[in-house]
């Protein structure tokens, strides 16, 4: 029997990350009689998407957040949804923003991301949490980075020297992710599609970290064996299931420890929403 690596439960760390925000909830109320509320953005019918604000709207009323879902039709426009930012902006009872990605094509991003107020970008997208993230000076980090990190932390004992391979450069996942285990004292490296020889770059990995896009693509053979991976990839497969960017069945052989997909980084990004909600109410209105 090969070795079978540990399985890191995402699922159950996040659930006990909101159990613990739950409480600090609680506690705001019946100190201020206030209820930190995060709003979701969601324009257009794309069903993925529609799954995912559904879910954070339940997960954040569980814990006794005011969460408040806004689903714009397909055909708003740019200047629509520009005004309804600056409208959740002025709101005092705001605490968090998020616009579901991707939006519908004649809307520019850039555009919307930068009208968010930095101090409601719970997502942590706008470029003054970015560039704050990239002077190794927090504001609000984005969430699945967030959780990736928090799962390596109670993975490993230290993470300092480590040498860390991030597969992706995106501005969600990648770069940020990237930083903050630059912060954690790891020697990052950063893979993306121009990459040469990635099989090679990944085997020098003590922690591989996967945001491709792309089903099973990193293969068992790539990892250093003990390896710590954590799969960021939500891929939808033929067959209707989830698949990560790392072949698990053969990663599981060789990797000390691995995340699955699904039961890994996802449940862990919607935690770190509720956990910027309440960082975000905090340096607001919490003092
Ligand atoms: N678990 C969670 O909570 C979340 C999961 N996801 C999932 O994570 C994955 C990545 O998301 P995101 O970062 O937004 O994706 P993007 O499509 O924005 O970025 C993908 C990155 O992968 C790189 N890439 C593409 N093909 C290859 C290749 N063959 N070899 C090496 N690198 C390659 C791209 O390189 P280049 O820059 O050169 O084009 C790019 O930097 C997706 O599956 C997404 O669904 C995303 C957000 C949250
Ligand atoms: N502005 C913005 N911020 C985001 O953070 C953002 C976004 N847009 N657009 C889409 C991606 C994707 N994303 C996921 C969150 C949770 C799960 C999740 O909970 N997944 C479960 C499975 C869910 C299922 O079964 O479908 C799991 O992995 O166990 C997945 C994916 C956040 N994203």
């Amino acid at each position: 029997m090969p070795a079978q690596a540990r399985i890191i439960d995402g699922k159950a760390a996040a659930a006990e990350l909101r159990a613990g925000i739950g409480r600090e909830v609680a506690a705001i109320k019946a100190a201020k009689g206030l209820v930190p509320g995060l709003h979701v953005v969601l324009v257009g019918d794309d069903p993925a998407s529609r799954v995912y604000v559904a879910s954070k709207e339940k997960l954040a009323a569980e814990i006794g957040m005011n969460s408040v879902a806004h689903r714009l039709p397909a055909e708003t426009t740019e200047a629509e949804l520009l005004a309804k930012i600056a409208a959740l902006n002025a709101d005092d009872a705001v605490d968090g923003i998020l616009v579901q990605l991707p939006l519908p094509k004649h809307i520019d991003t850039g555009r919307i991301i930068d009208a968010i107020d930095p101090a409601k970008d719970v997502d942590g997208l706008h470029p003054i949490n970015a560039g704050l993230l990239a002077g190794g000076k927090n504001g609000l980090v984005p969430c699945t980075p967030l959780g990736c990190m928090l799962l390596l932390k109670q993975t490993l004992p230290s993470l300092s020297g480590l040498d860390a391979v991030v597969v992706g450069r995106s501005e969600l996942v990648g770069r940020p992710v990237a930083q903050l285990l630059l912060q954690a004292d790891c020697t990052v490296t950063i893979a993306h599609s121009r990459t040469r020889n990635l099989a090679e770059v990944v085997r020098r990995a003590d922690i591989v970290v996967a945001a491709v896009g792309r089903p099973l693509m990193i293969k068992g053979d790539w990892l250093k064996p003990g390896a710590t991976v954590i799969d960021v990839g939500i891929n939808r497969m033929p067959d209707g299931k989830l698949a990560g960017d790392v072949d698990f069945a053969e990663a599981a052989t060789v990797a000390g420890a691995i995340t699955p997909v699904p039961g890994g980084v996802g449940p862990m990004t919607i935690a770190c929403l509720l956990r910027n909600t309440l960082t975000a109410f905090h340096a607001r209105r919490g003092k």
